[in-house]
């Protein structure tokens, strides 16, 4: 949908046999699209520098206009929001989110809570993902949602409810973006009482919420919690600019090259993130120092060197789920079979990741065990073979599988091959330019 870049409908990558460079990453994708929501629900205007120019934020700030929300561009770097202090000034709107998680869950939450008519739908895979935890919890307190296709799945109407909340719960265990949508929502609704969310059974993906709560900080409202298992809103607190906010590089985004670093040579530097990032994706790189990569850290950078093969590990990656695909190719360079736990949340993303990683593993010859909430990933012994990648319309397969094309392991001459890389434009549209800026001349 970004029209900046024109891809081809397949990339060849030649083998890889040093990375090195400085990488500045684009805009985080989850500070990004709660910043410009939260701006657009406060007083006062924020002025956003750094916000990441991509699919899924187009859709959020596509959104916010139709609901008459003003905002405008002032340079590359820089946008301004004019927050509507709590109003929808549109009370219809038929929005298009795209495939994008962080723009339709809190959304649904902000516009069912303010109240209108507005309908919210995406792309096909949008409607095969799960909302029916979010619907479920907002109806519960008086919200009046109804499912216009599948039942529990986009797409959604919206009507005016009457909203009586005091407490609310909602299921965490299958994408923290219900509560971080309800979060952002409960200043609205804890006009008079406090407002209470619990969360029943296991939250997943805990650094998102921190986030939430960081960025909801910075536009004036606490919110207390108890443990993971319950948060409340104090009565009266609302969301007022807090003048300007810089977006973070992307922590995701960062982990392809910090493995590039860690499988073929280094060192690599990233740029945007570091020991002060609010992402939880960061602790990327403690997985690569569990597998023996030399990580550095500054106050907005990371780098990343090889010590040598890497060493297969087997860990749980609940924290870090989109981070953890990086791993999941990375594994191909380890000196083992390295397996990735408490990652069920992979199987309604962009695609079934834990399906779709599977398939590609194994067609360059590595051995791969998938379970209903984990991946074995065993390297083959020699060289890795050469293969024709689908992404699945999912952008973090097209840009893991570009380290496939490193050579650390010896490979020889086998070109390969990426199918329909223009899907990283939901969060990194430069991505390929990017990695043949580390890789250099590999793209033929
Ligand atoms: O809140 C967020 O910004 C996100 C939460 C995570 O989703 P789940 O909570 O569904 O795991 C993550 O995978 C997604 O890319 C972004
Ligand atoms: C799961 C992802 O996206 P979304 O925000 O649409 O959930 C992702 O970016 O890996």
């Amino acid at each position: 949908m970004t029209q900046q870049k024109q891809y081809p409908h397949h990339i060849d990558l030649k083998p890889v046999m040093h990375v090195e460079g400085v990488v500045r990453l684009p805009g985080s994708k989850s500070i990004s699209n709660r910043t410009l929501l939260l701006a657009a629900l406060a007083e006062g205007s924020t002025t956003i520098v750094g916000l990441l120019a991509s699919d899924d934020t187009l859709v959020m700030l596509g959104a916010l206009r139709s609901l008459g929300l003003a905002w405008e561009q002032v340079d590359e770097h820089t946008h301004i929001v004019h927050g509507g202090g709590g109003i929808l000034p549109a009370h219809e709107a038929d929005l298009f989110m795209g495939n994008a998680g962080t723009a339709i869950r809190p959304l649904t939450a902000a516009l069912a809570v303010i109240g209108g008519d507005y309908t919210l739908h995406g792309v096909t895979r949008m409607h095969e993902r799960p909302i029916g935890d979010l619907v479920d919890a907002l109806n519960a307190i008086g919200a009046q949602i109804e499912y216009t296709g599948v039942e529990g799945f986009p797409p959604l109407r919206i009507r005016r409810g009457h909203i009586h909340a005091q407490r609310l719960s909602v299921r965490g265990n299958v994408s923290s973006q219900f509560l971080t949508a309800l979060l952002m929502a409960a200043p609205l609704m804890a006009r008079e009482h406090p407002v209470t969310i619990d969360v029943v059974g296991e939250l997943i993906s805990k650094p998102y919420i921190e986030i939430t709560l960081n960025l909801m900080r910075r536009f004036g409202v606490t919110v207390e919690q108890d443990g993971w298992q319950s948060f409340t809103v104090q009565p009266g607190q609302r969301y007022a600019s807090p003048g300007t906010i810089h977006v973070e590089g992307d922590a995701s985004s960062a982990s392809y090259f910090l493995a590039a670093g860690a499988i073929g040579g280094g060192p690599i530097r990233v740029e945007g993130v570091g020991r002060d990032s609010i992402q939880g994706d960061v602790r990327f790189a403690e997985a690569l120092e569990q597998m023996g990569a030399t990580i550095t850290r500054g106050d907005n950078w990371i780098e990343a060197r090889s010590n040598g093969v890497l060493k297969a590990i087997d860990a749980d990656f609940n924290h870090i789920p989109d981070a953890a695909m990086t791993i999941a190719v990375a594994a191909l360079y380890a000196d083992g079979t390295t397996t990735l736990r408490n990652i069920a949340s992979w199987r309604v993303k962009e695609t079934d990741r834990l399906a779709a990683m599977a398939t590609e593993l194994r067609k360059l010859g590595a051995v791969v065990e998938e379970g209903p909430d984990y991946i074995s990933v065993t390297p083959p012994a020699g060289e890795l073979s050469a293969a024709t990648i689908d992404t699945y319309d999912d952008h973090r397969m097209a840009m893991c599988f570009s380290l496939a094309s490193l050579d650390g392991k010896a490979r020889r001459g086998n070109t390969m091959r990426i199918n329909d890389p223009k899907c990283v434009a939901k969060t990194f549209p430069d991505y390929f330019d990017a990695f043949a800026g580390i890789a250099h001349e590999n793209l033929i």
